[in-house]
């Protein structure tokens, strides 16, 4: 599927079940692949992101068994020399991966998409300094060469979290104690909650006060038996589809006390039910940003959007992208360095839009295609980073979509 053709549609209220949690798919992965022993994790998602970091843990010796819906992960860690773990689009399985290979003293190359590498590492980068491991970047590939020591570890933390569940993954292994001290404000912390919720799971202990985490050493991470719960990020789409329209939506398999950052879209959207324009702060729930801009193009006056810089390291630089394919559309979005502003307007019909190489570009562009006649959106293919089958879903609710190529 090259593109997609989205015709102006009427949605139907029907009950859907969403993907499961990409976020927390990775973490139980990882934290099962580390302990001695035989672990079953029920509805992994079955994306491109997970499959490659499976991929990679396989690379690392890990093996797995599919039998339905459950996941049987028999845990071998062992890194070879030289072993090279391709990371293809993913930036969690990138920066999950680096401090967990940096345990041992063998040299790995981690490699992924052009857009992948231009994602920041600077703090790994400054670690590798710091700390004194090896840590090479070039346009194709990264090598890394530990072994890392335990310490006192001092992390900027306004650049992005999955440096920080990285570390968190990692440290607990160490042969001494770490600690771990953030400084500045740290975003998308929820991350960090989620990343803290599977620790606990696999028994790893880690005690925390505002800026520090005390990591003791010597731990060892046990096997466990863990389902994972259905995907905020992804239900975003589908709640504002059915808010655009107008529309009830429910969805079976979601938790309604979800530690999930992007859990908040049921509190923007309810913020905005009477229509008018808004404020969106999007330092802890980034990967809102596209769908929530889609939205904010519907109500009445100018939202504005807050803490959205960081937005523009992600699979796209997610506010050019937005601003540029909006524009198309007939709807101005304003950019400053930190916020952008957002005047709702009638969509202009028969556009064919650009999704960036992006899955969340792709899917809010998708969504406000519904409200205008005869839509093309590019690069469709993107959302199997994360969310398969969201045309077969928007299908389902009574959207016309024509896959094209
Ligand atoms: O830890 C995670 O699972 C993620 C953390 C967030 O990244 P940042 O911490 O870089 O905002 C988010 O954007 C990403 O999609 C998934
Ligand atoms: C940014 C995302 O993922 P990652 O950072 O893992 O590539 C995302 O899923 O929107």
């Amino acid at each position: 599927m090259k593109s997609v053709r989205i015709y102006q549609s009427t949605i139907q209220t029907i009950s859907l079940k969403m993907p499961t949690s990409k976020s927390y798919g990775h973490r139980s992965l990882i934290a099962a692949s580390l302990s001695k022993e035989v672990s079953t994790i029920q509805n992994l998602p079955n994306n491109q992101d997970i499959q490659t970091t499976m991929a990679c843990l396989k690379k690392l010796g890990v093996s797995f068994r599919q039998e339905g819906s459950q996941t049987t992960i028999y845990p071998k860690w062992k890194i070879q020399n030289s072993v090279v773990l391709d990371c293809h689009e993913s930036g969690s399985t990138l920066r999950f991966l680096i401090p967990l290979v940096l345990i041992g003293d063998r040299i790995v190359k981690f490699q992924g998409t052009k857009r992948l590498l231009e994602r920041p590492q600077t703090i790994y980068e400054f670690l590798a300094r710091e700390k004194e491991f090896f840590f090479e970047k070039t346009a194709h590939s990264i090598f890394v060469k530990g072994p890392i020591q335990a310490g006192h570890f001092v992390v900027d933390g306004t650049i992005s979290s999955q440096f920080i569940t990285g570390l968190l993954l990692a440290l607990p292994l160490l042969k001494g104690d770490s600690t771990l001290e953030i400084q500045g404000e740290l975003v998308s912390k929820d991350y960090v909650e989620i990343t803290l919720d599977v620790l606990c799971l696999a028994g790893i202990r880690i005690e925390r006060t505002n800026h520090l985490f005390m990591i003791p050493g010597n731990q060892h991470y046990q096997a466990f038996k863990y389902e994972v719960e259905g995907d905020y990020s992804s239900a975003a789409f589908l709640y504002a589809l059915a808010f655009l329209h107008r529309k009830e939506l429910s969805i079976e398999n979601l938790n309604s006390f979800s530690k999930q950052a992007d859990f908040k879209i049921l509190a923007f959207l309810e913020q905005v039910k009477n229509r008018k324009a808004s404020s969106f702060d999007l330092e802890g729930c980034p990967d809102l940003g596209p769908i929530l801009m889609a939205v904010s193009s519907q109500l009445e006056g100018t939202s504005h959007f807050v803490n959205i810089k960081r937005l523009r390291f992600k699979e796209s630089d997610r506010i050019e992208a937005m601003r540029e394919e909006l524009k198309k559309l007939g709807i101005e979005m304003k950019v400053g360095e930190n916020e952008a502003f957002i005047t709702g307007g009638k969509l202009r019909p028969n556009q064919i839009l650009s999704g960036h190489h992006d899955h969340r570009i792709v899917m809010a562009l998708s969504v406000l295609a519904t409200l205008t006649k005869n839509t093309v959106i590019e690069g469709a293919n993107a959302i199997q980073k994360s969310y398969p089958n969201f045309f077969e879903d928007l299908k389902k609710l009574g959207v016309r979509v024509e896959e094209e190529g």
